[in-house]
């Protein structure tokens, strides 16, 4: 009889697991897959749920109903009940979480909730993190945030962030993510990024959960996306945001109407260890719809359906919580409905699991209350064994222990037992030229390694790969040499602008730093341009000369001051232009911004717009955070003097023998706990308007850059050159007005374009992948009628009036 696999396969991995995934893999043919998923070294150690409380804003807080204790942990709840006389019972329940989390700021909830599960995540463990309650009470925007502000972005863009940052800091090691996000909706599963193209196993519309060996699931027929950075994976955050299913009751005007996870899988492998060996781990990340009284939300029809679906998966999953919290039971129905049986790994399998309770503080909810958290209660009891996921890959591995067996074979070969010397002969003609075919074949990539044979042979391996990169490095230089004479020859044919000004020949350079420099009128080479050119040339600015005109009563735009900011005045020549010279730039710039250039002057003047409000914004916040120090500093100093008279007086004792505050004293002090309250979060504020200045300043030059580079070329093209070189450039990848930049390039190839700072990198990720999935729905909406466009009523609302271009 053969012995039980997986536990052969455990005493295998404690000796030397590598040599024999190879034998379990031949003794059980059809198990080579658990031994690929499961290597037998996962440490773990037992846990259990880890469940907090998020208290939704209100104005109304029932405070006789709902008390926070001061361990932050613990909530005592009264709640009204009717006894069978018809008197009225106050019953408290005291319910003791890990955290209770009230008036507390998305960052801050980050925080303490989600960053331990995702930075675990890298080390191999599985992360779930769940919102969970009644509808309307915070949890979509505790998993997704409010999306159109980036400082109240929730928890999913927030690990997005984390994940990415982790993977630039991790260079020892290659990463690869993907992501997928699935949505059960009436008990039936959807996949949120079927409407992208790419992905693994796009859309064959039937998904089925698949249980895996070592007790995972995975949804199949679900697509996965490989993503490279934040801006990428944010960009199907928002996609499948928005083909949500949302509805709207008395309760949430955008209340989802189905369950979500959004799922990031990270594989890992080390670049400097065994290659055969990585890890992987998935963090699900998880909205789930919320439970809803019909006689509070006043659903019908479809909303009432989908409320009727909603309340029995959820009941489905509180049965299984049940079980899961009770060690005598054995079986735990998870396949009673796609939602638990999705999460079964989540649950109760090797996962870091974390449930946020989303809670409202109103009288009016508290029953509703009171069963999201006794729910909570449960699922603190839940138990779950955290465990590495680590694989060896046995293909990899296989490949490894052959190399190391030749080159075992090969350095026994090389070792001369009889002499007890390593070999040293001197090398054929044949055998030299050998050597070479096996360095080309080996660089260019048909050869895995050159087997090796001898000292001697070992040094001309050396010589072989000297020689190949000395030819190289000729060829190169002769490359490029040839490559900078066609440059400049390209450019001489540019008479106006590059030549010239090689041979010292040009005018006045001019001053914009637009790097272009031109010749005086006079000394304009115009028996280079050809008569038609020429002509075509006139016409344009005839063409230019009335549109100015005719705009002449349109007041000028504000932006030449700012963006020609080192002009100085034009010489004579220029300022008096003949019909052939060309117009003084700062003229044609204006005409420019008020023709072709008007769009992006006009995106860029709103930018503009935005950066001074959110200037002034900076300012005023400048001005509380120092006029609050000061009171602190006031008070402080205040509290100071007054502890020092009293000391004098000696101690106020209560009749228990406590210290005791004097009334001056305890208004002082929640003056400054006030006032530092204050402090932390004007403070706050000042560092995300900061953030969002640097985003908007980002795009007013990203658009002034826009405006000078099309002004350049359209001048260039208007004004300078011939039809010829026009003609010669027209279909390369090179555009007339970037001659001179491009030649610069050439020039400074060494020269690395400069890494945006990473505070604002984010941010820039995070608007330009939503304004582009806004774009996406505008372009979808389009060409669909509203009906029928899923996730229509999306919880995504318009963008900022930030622009990118
Ligand atoms: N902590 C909070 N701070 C500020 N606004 C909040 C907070 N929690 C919820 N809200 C607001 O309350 C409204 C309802 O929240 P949300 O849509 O996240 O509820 P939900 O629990 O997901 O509801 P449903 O289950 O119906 O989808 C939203 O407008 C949201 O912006």
């Amino acid at each position: 009889m053969l012995p039980d696999i997986t536990s052969l396969y455990r005493n295998w991995c404690c000796a030397a697991h590598a040599r024999f995934i190879v034998i379990a893999t031949a003794l059980y043919p059809t198990t080579a897959r658990l031994c690929v998923g499961y290597t037998g070294i996962m440490s773990s150690h037992g846990s259990t749920v880890k469940v907090y409380i998020r208290i939704r804003p209100t104005a109304s807080f029932a405070h006789e109903l709902i008390e926070c204790l001061p361990d932050q942990q613990t909530l005592r709840v009264r709640s009204r009940k009717g006894s069978k006389k018809g008197k009225r019972n106050n019953h408290v329940r005291l319910f003791q979480l890990n955290g209770v989390l009230y008036n507390v700021s998305q960052e801050d909830l980050y925080d303490r909730v989600a960053r331990s599960v995702v930075l675990g995540a890298f080390k191999g463990y599985n992360g779930t993190i769940m919102c969970f309650g009644q509808t309307g009470a915070g949890k979509t925007y505790t998993m997704t945030g409010a999306a159109e502000t980036y400082k109240q972005r929730g928890i999913i863009p927030r690990a997005i962030q984390e994940v990415f940052q982790e993977v630039e800091q991790r260079a020892d090691y290659t990463f690869s993510v993907h992501l997928s996000f699935l949505e059960i909706y009436n008990e039936t599963m959807v996949d949120l990024l079927s409407s992208l193209k790419q992905g693994k196993a796009p859309g064959s519309g039937l998904f089925t959960v698949v249980e895996e060996p070592g007790g995972g699931v995975s949804v199949k027929g679900l697509s996965v996306h490989l993503v490279h950075n934040e801006e990428e994976a944010l960009n199907l955050l928002f996609e499948g945001e928005m083909n949500r299913i949302i509805g709207e009751h008395a309760l949430n005007k955008h209340s989802s109407r189905s369950h979500c996870i959004f799922t990031i899988h990270i594989e890992s492998r080390s670049r400097t260890l065994s290659e055969a060996k990585y890890i992987t781990s998935k963090l699900n990340l998880v909205d789930l719809a919320g439970s809803e009284r019909l006689s509070k939300t006043g659903s019908e029809g479809q909303v009432q359906m989908e409320a009727m679906y909603i309340n029995k998966s959820l009941s489905f999953l509180e049965q299984v919580i049940l079980a899961l919290a009770d060690s005598r039971r054995e079986h735990v129905p998870f396949r009673q409905s796609k939602l638990t049986h999705a999460l079964k790994d989540s649950l109760g399998g090797n996962c870091n699991t974390v449930l946020v309770a989303n809670i409202y503080g109103d009288a009016s909810q508290i029953e509703e209350t009171l069963s999201t958290l006794r729910f909570a209660t449960r699922m603190k009891c839940v138990q779950t064994k955290p465990s590495i996921n680590e694989h060896i890959d046995p293909v990899i591995q296989v490949k490894r222990l052959e190399k190391e067996i030749q080159f075992l074979k090969e350095e026994l070969s090389s070792y001369n037992p009889l002499t007890n010397r390593l070999t040293n002969e001197i090398l054929s003609e044949t055998q030299v030229e050998e050597v070479r075919t096996q360095v080309q074949r080996y660089l260019s990539g048909s050869l895995d390694e050159i087997p090796i044979v001898s000292s001697t042979q070992i040094q001309e391996v050396f010589s072989q790969f000297k020689k190949v990169m000395l030819e190289q490095q000729k060829k190169l230089q002769e490359q490029l040499c040839q490559r900078n004479t066609r440059v400049e020859k390209a450019m001489n044919t540019t008479p106006s602008t590059v030549s010239e000004k090689s041979e010292g020949a040009v005018g006045e350079v001019e001053s914009y730093g637009y790097g272009l420099g031109l010749a005086k009128s006079s000394q304009r080479h115009q028996q280079a341009v050809s008569p038609k050119s020429s002509k075509a040339r006139n016409d344009k600015q005839i063409n230019r000369k009335e549109v100015a005109a005719e705009n002449s009563n349109v007041q000028p735009l504000t932006m030449s001051e700012s963006d020609l900011t080192t002009h100085k005045p034009q010489p004579l020549e220029e300022q008096q232009p003949t019909t052939d010279s060309p117009p003084p730039k700062a003229e044609a710039f204006e005409d420019f911004k008020a023709e072709q250039g008007s769009e992006i002057n006009r995106i860029l003047k709103e930018n503009k717009a935005v950066l001074s409000e959110r200037t002034s914004q900076l300012r005023a916040l400048t001005n509380v955070i120092n006029v609050t120090k000061r009171e602190i500093d006031h008070i402080t100093s205040d509290l100071r003097q007054f502890r020092e008279q009293r000391q004098g007086q000696g101690e106020f004792m209560s009749a228990d023998g406590e210290p005791v505050l004097e009334v001056e004293e305890l208004s002082l002090v929640m003056k400054l706990k006030e006032l530092k309250n204050r402090y932390r979060q004007t403070y706050e504020e000042l560092r995300t308007t900061e953030t969002e200045i640097r985003y908007c300043a980002h795009l007013v030059n990203q658009c002034r850059m826009r405006l000078l580079t099309e002004f350049e070329n359209w001048y260039n093209e208007s004004f300078l050159l011939p039809g010829e070189v026009l003609s010669v450039l027209e279909n390369g990848p090179v555009r007339p007005g970037h001659i001179p930049v491009d030649k610069a390039l050439t020039l400074m190839e060494d020269d690395d374009p400069q890494e945006p700072h990473a505070d604002t990198s984010s941010a820039v990720s995070y608007y330009n992948a939503y304004n582009r999935t806004l774009q996406r729905r505008g372009s979808r909406q389009v060409s669909q009628s509203p009906d029928s466009v899923r996730g229509s009523r999306s919880k995504m609302k318009l963008p900022p009036i930030l622009s990118v271009i």
